[in-house]
């Protein structure tokens, strides 16, 4: 990973810092008593909600540290970051302004990016933890990816201007850390692993397989070298806000050109993980949730290909089907790197970790390397999402 080459004037802000710099900015009035919070609950960055508490209106400073926070300075991280994730909302909201936070300003020296405040909405993973349904998240993050990947894809999108994005996204430091702490390390005897003393049988088993070992080194391929779309790049629950109406997507500082599958795979993952978490009948919206995701994928993905495919070839009958089809077998495979990666890897998720009690914790996990083991090594034979279900119901059964 790249040292970051300190800029003379980056320091980082301190809650004083972020209520001086909105009054500078002239975000919020200069003469009020702003308040402001360090909320930051990732595990990358520093995040401040300042606010004017004679009229409540707010705003969110969110600024890169010159390392990863979940490990400290040892890991060193570019503030590059920054300059992704604020380009990468900006190129969102040219296809869905509904389904991102606004952008009031950023600085790339300073690593920071000052956006709408979405506090009125609620983070997803936690919403579905407290049992809460969301339900409309699943339509609209269909649609969110669906426009944003099919409109910065070669299908899409001048090839031309394509190009000139892929260089502006570069973004080798952050695909780093999903290449290693998705696709390399918990396949292997890595210090970054994080797992339970019970699971050490289900690991070694999973470091001994070469069968699927070598899918996953296939996926990581892909990953490394399929340019297709504009990614968001980390799109599990946690970077999604929403409530009964209104869905959001914010956190893009992972943004690349990659394979579309990836952000559908992660997203059908971390609604696996919420499904994991509950009793067997109170599983239902997630399924929903993960159906409507591909189903309205789908059909936006292909209304835009027939009203605005700019490649010639979208034109040909059969195409089309075959991108969804690799797009579906992709995802299938990147969402069992995923439920592999949260059970053993560095970062976890709180849906499975808050399980209780502890045994039940650990059963739930070897259900997850399970699935995921099976969605990598079949992903060619899934062929739609009913039979994500029928896979989930199998594998639970089959170890409880
Ligand atoms: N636009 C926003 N409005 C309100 N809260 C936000 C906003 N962006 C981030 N947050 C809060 O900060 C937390 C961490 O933000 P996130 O972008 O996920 O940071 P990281 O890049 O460190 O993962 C979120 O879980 C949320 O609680
Ligand atoms: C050392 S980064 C680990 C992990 O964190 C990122 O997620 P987030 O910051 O949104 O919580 C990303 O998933 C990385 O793989």
């Amino acid at each position: 990973m790249c040292a970051h080459k300190k800029s003379p004037i980056y320091e980082p802000l301190t809650e004083n810092g972020a209520i001086a710099l909105a009054k500078k900015l002239q975000l919020l009035p200069e003469n009020s008593q702003l308040t402001c919070n360090e909320i930051g609950d990732g595990n990358l960055n520093l995040v401040f909600r300042v606010e004017n508490p004679e009229n409540g209106e707010s705003i969110i400073i969110k600024q890169a540290l010159p390392y990863a926070k979940v490990v400290g300075e040892s890991w060193p991280l570019t503030l590059d970051r920054s300059r992704i994730e604020t380009n990468a909302l900006l190129k969102q909201a040219e296809f869905v302004p509904q389904y991102v936070p606004k952008v009031f300003y950023s600085d790339e020296s300073l690593a920071i990016t000052i956006m709408e405040d979405l506090s009125h909405l609620e983070i997803a993973r936690a919403a579905f933890i407290s049992g809460k349904d969301l339900p409309l998240l699943s339509q609209h993050v269909g649609e969110f990816l669906a426009k944003t990947l099919f409109y910065t894809s070669d299908y899409g999108m001048d090839q031309h201007y394509k190009k000139s994005l892929v260089q502006q996204f570069i973004n080798p430091d952050l695909c780093k850390i999903t290449e290693d702490l998705i696709f390399t390390d918990p396949f292997f005897n890595h210090e970054t692993n994080d797992y339970e003393p019970e699971l050490q049988d289900d690991v070694e088993q999973i470091w001994q397989d070469n069968e699927l070992k070598l899918e996953v080194a296939k996926l990581k391929q892909i990953f490394l070298t399929k340019a297709e779309a504009l990614l968001h790049g980390d799109l599990h629950t946690g970077s999604i806000f929403a409530d009964e109406q209104e869905t959001k997507i914010i956190d893009p500082e992972f943004a690349y050109f990659g394979p579309i599958g990836f952000d559908v795979g992660q997203v059908f993952a971390n609604l696996l993980f919420n499904a994991l978490s509950r009793e067997t009948n109170k599983q239902q919206i997630l399924f929903h949730h993960i159906e409507t995701t591909w189903d309205v994928f789908v059909k936006e993905f292909s209304t835009a290909w027939e009203n605005d495919g700019l490649e010639i070839y979208t034109n040909l009958d059969g195409y089309l089907d075959y991108v969804l089809e690799q797009i579906f077998e992709e995802a299938i495979g990147y969402a069992g790197c995923e439920l592999i990666r949260r059970s053993i890897g560095l970062a976890h998720v709180a849906d499975l970790d808050t399980i209780e009690p502890y045994e039940k914790k650990i059963t739930t996990k070897q259900i997850v390397l399970k699935i995921g083991r099976e969605l990598i090594v079949n992903r060619k034979t899934i062929k739609n999402t009913q039979q994500i279900r029928e896979l989930f119901n199998q594998t639970a059964l089959s170890v409880i």
